[in-house]
């Protein structure tokens, strides 16, 4: 009797069975998820209902915006790209998702983008404790202020031109790289301005922070990880990067500026302090805290406008006619403010329309009662949604002709053209520093075209080739020009 009951027993939990039990148990979840799915009525492909993992591939591999793009032309404005996650691609979505009520709150997945351990006021997804940090510093980047910092900036753009003519008449003809002199030119604007002391990396003949800024780019490939195994495999990748010395070395040069800056505004800043790491403390953020956030805003201040005034020179080289056009209105109008004329500003808008520094949608999480928009399906309380300037950049109902550099498409913007200009983000977590980055980029703008160096200049490449990232990570690591 014993033996014929471990006999069935066995046949019962033989391999062939717990097998069929298991693919069976997976089938009716799938089943029961599938007729109860809140998104079910949001097209996309079959994958993105059952996994997050193909979109995590797609980040990996840099083709998220492209292949996302591809899907909005198959199914329409709004796709679902993961089991929770959505991507909108008309910019009507843009109010009620990050203007209206001050928009939704940020995903939890910019935690991932905390640095040393520090919330940042990127990173921070809590609008009060976002609202103590940014409260500090925002009179900082008033338009009024920056304009009051323009001769120490000025004189950072006049160092970058001497440079580039330098490294040209140096070149021989020879490519001269100036996505490192931009970014050198973005860094010491952004700490003279901010921390009142320059980085001083203009002169140099190559960035220090070069590492580190491409270091916190490639954090971008894991993005949409949840945090545990964020903090896993970008431990592991660091580990296993081929370029972890020089990695080390750049970010503790980093660290070092940060924490003396710092060090400084403790001991010498008196009142509500005059510089950003200054306001920070005396609003009672913490030392290192502080540090972590002077860090933050050296990558932010650094990446994005580096690469923006790089495709503006390589445009204007590769158009001598709208470089003579912006020449001519510089020098018929010596004392202007260049914020005023029309035709720069037309190639400041489009340069960072085109160079999409931050390609990938900003994710939010949609609160309750949900997301209604007319024309388009509701979304959920609780999905992560977003809109990617990558995709409203190269609408081509909205910019006709999107590839195309066009600063003449600004002189007369339509609505829909403002509404969808999306490179500073949109709404109470926009870009803090906008006013500080497009005034850095109208003064650099006009002191490389009153130089006439850009005459004679050829971009190397004819396209600069990315990887969509939160960042863009440029795919050959510089952008050159030739003479
Ligand atoms: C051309 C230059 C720049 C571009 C294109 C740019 C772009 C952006 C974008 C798109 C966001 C919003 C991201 C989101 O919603 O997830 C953002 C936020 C931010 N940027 Fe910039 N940025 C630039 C320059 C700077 C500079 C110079 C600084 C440094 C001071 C800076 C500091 C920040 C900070 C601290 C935030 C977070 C704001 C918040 O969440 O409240 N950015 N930037």
């Amino acid at each position: 009797m014993a033996s014929s009951i471990v006999v069935a027993l066995e046949s019962l939990f033989s391999p062939v069975n717990i097998g069929v039990a298991i693919v069976s148990a997976l089938i009716i979840t799938e089943l029961c998820r599938f007729y109860t799915d809140p998104l079910g009525h949001i097209p996309g492909p079959f994958i993105a209902r059952l996994t997050p993992l193909w979109l995590w591939k797609l980040t990996w591999s840099g083709v998220e915006c492209r292949t996302i793009a591809a899907l909005h032309e198959k199914y329409g404005p709004v796709v679902r790209i993961a089991p929770n996650e959505v991507d909108i691609s008309d910019g009507v979505a843009i109010y009620p998702v990050y203007i209206r009520n001050g928009g939704f709150l940020k995903s939890p997945i910019y935690q991932n983008y905390d640095v040393n351990g520090s919330v940042t006021i990127f990173s921070g997804l809590d609008p009060g404790h976002r609202a103590i940090r940014a409260k500090a510093v925002t009179p900082i980047f008033a338009q009024k202020a920056v304009a009051s910092g323009r001769p120490a900036v000025q004189s950072v753009a006049d160092g970058m031109v001497t440079e580039l003519e330098r490294r040209k008449d140096e070149a021989c003809g020879e490519p001269v790289d100036v996505l490192n002199l931009f970014r050198a030119l973005a860094l010491d604007t952004v700490t003279t301005y901010l921390c009142g002391e320059s980085y001083g990396s203009v002169g140099k003949q190559r960035l220090s922070a070069t590492a580190f800024v491409d270091d916190f780019v490639a954090g971008g490939r894991f993005f949409y990880l949840p945090g545990w195994i964020f903090n896993h495999v970008s431990d592991w990748a660091a580990k296993l990067d081929k370029n972890k010395v020089s990695i080390v070395a750049s970010t503790e040069i980093i660290e070092q500026f940060a924490t003396r800056v710092v060090d400084r505004s403790m001991a010498e800043e008196k009142g509500e302090g005059q510089t950003y790491q200054g306001r920070l403390l005396r609003a009672g953020i913490s030392r290192d805290e502080t540090i972590a956030q002077v860090i933050d805003i050296m990558f932010a201040g650094t990446d994005a406008a580096g690469m923006t005034m790089s495709l503006l020179a390589c445009e204007l080289a590769r158009h001598p006619d709208k470089y003579e056009h912006a020449r001519k209105e510089l020098l018929a109008n010596p004392d202007a403010d260049p914020q005023c004329l029309p035709y720069l500003t037309g190639i400041i808008k489009e340069s960072l329309r085109l160079s999409n520094a931050n390609p990938t949608r900003f994710p939010r999480i949609v609160p309750s009662p949900g997301l209604e928009i007319p024309g388009l399906p509701t979304i959920p309380a609780g999905t992560s949604v977003g809109l990617g300037a990558y995709i409203l950049h190269l609408n081509s109902d909205v910019f006709p002709e999107p590839q195309k550099f066009l600063p003449e498409r600004w002189l007369n913007p339509t609505p829909e053209m403002l509404r969808d200009s999306f490179y500073f983000g949109a709404g109470a977590r926009q870009c803090i520093a906008r006013n500080l980055a497009s005034a850095g980029l109208y003064w650099s703008a006009e002191a490389l075209i009153r130089s006439d160096l850009l005459r004679g200049a050829r971009p190397v490449d004819e396209k600069i080739e990315i990887l969509e990232w939160f960042n863009a990570k440029v795919v050959k690591g510089k952008i050159e020009l030739r003479w």
